[in-house]
């Protein structure tokens, strides 16, 4: 129930956005921060990430992103979607920083659902998801990518994939170190959370944070011959499987959900941490120049 009203707030939050163009037979519709090239008569579509320069998940590119996957969802011709970055080299930088930096209470609590909502909505679908990650993906771009079915990753060993909330001086939520755990084991992911560590292309999928990684120029061609593979199953099957393994997972946030938003709120306001981020933000600043 949660979980659908949260859903028709963002659609209300959207109704106004959208361009549609009809190319090579698909249909391509557009917001500002998602290009989705549909497919009905394949049944597949794919999402790519466009929100420059890092494809940050701020809250109006989440909002977006859910009204173009429920779009997906509510159209029963779909049976898959493969999420990619339109931006070769960055996949997602993972959470705005700028979301959770400088705000106030009610900000913070307005995100923190928002992200939940997109975690929820992306672990629980019912459409089969690759992913196909075309560059580099740490912390919430990793948890997208964790969300998904089955991940291919850009043979670039200057692309790094992991959970790295602890190098920022935060923690990584419960429901992140569930999903990661579920994924890679209690150890791997015991050891690489607390280090906060971003993992090349060859170690990700030693570890499995990614089941294939290919070379770079055929990331698309790979996702599209393992969505052929995964359409093979049928849909029902598959469907009650996949929430076999999901719903205990899922449920736990569900039934927390509002403890989780004041748990984020007092955790990100508190001075230490914010001080903490923007010492992270300076180290980025100073990178560049
Ligand atoms: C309580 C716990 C709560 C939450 C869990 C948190 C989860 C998260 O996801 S936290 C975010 C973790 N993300 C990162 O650590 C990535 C940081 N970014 C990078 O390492 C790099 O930007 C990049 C490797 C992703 C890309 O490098 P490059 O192409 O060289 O770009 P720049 O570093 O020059 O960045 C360009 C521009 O974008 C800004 N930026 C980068 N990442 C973020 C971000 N996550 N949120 C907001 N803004 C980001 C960066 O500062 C630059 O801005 P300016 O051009 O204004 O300087």
């Amino acid at each position: 129930m949660a979980l659908a009203a949260a859903g028709r707030v963002l659609l209300q939050a959207g109704s106004r956005l959208g361009r549609r163009e009809v190319v090579d037979g698909a249909r391509r519709f557009a917001n500002k921060r998602v290009e989705v090239e549909a497919d009905e008569a394949a049944g597949i579509a794919v999402m790519k990430l466009k929100n420059p320069p890092v494809n940050s998940l701020s809250l109006e590119f989440l909002t977006e992103f859910l009204i173009s996957l429920e779009k997906l969802e509510n159209n029963k011709n779909f049976r898959g979607v493969i999420l990619t970055s339109e931006r070769p080299g960055v996949f997602s930088a993972g959470l705005d920083l700028m979301e959770m930096y400088g705000r106030n209470p009610a900000h913070y609590a307005e995100y923190w659902r928002a992200v939940q909502e997109l975690w929820l909505r992306l672990y629980l679908s019912n459409m089969i998801l690759v992913c196909a990650i075309n560059g580099t993906s740490p912390a919430g771009g990793c948890l997208m990518a964790l969300t998904c079915d089955h991940r291919i990753m850009a043979d670039n060993p200057k692309y790094t994939i992991g959970l790295n909330e602890s190098q920022l001086g935060i923690v990584a939520p419960f429901w992140f170190k569930d999903n990661f755990v579920n994924t890679v084991g209690y150890r791997t992911a015991e050891h690489a959370l607390q280090l906060g560590l971003l993992f090349p292309p060859a170690e990700a999928l030693k570890l499995g944070i990614v089941d294939e990684v290919v070379p770079e120029d055929q990331v698309h061609s790979k996702a599209q011959s393992v969505m052929a593979q995964w359409m093979a199953i049928p849909d029902h099957s598959r469907q009650l499987t996949k929430n076999m393994m999901r719903k205990a997972m899922a449920d736990n946030l569900i039934k927390q959900r509002e403890a989780d938003i004041q748990n984020f709120v007092s955790f990100i306001s508190r001075d230490s941490i914010q001080k903490s981020l923007h010492t992270y933000l300076e180290k980025l600043k100073q990178k560049k120049g």
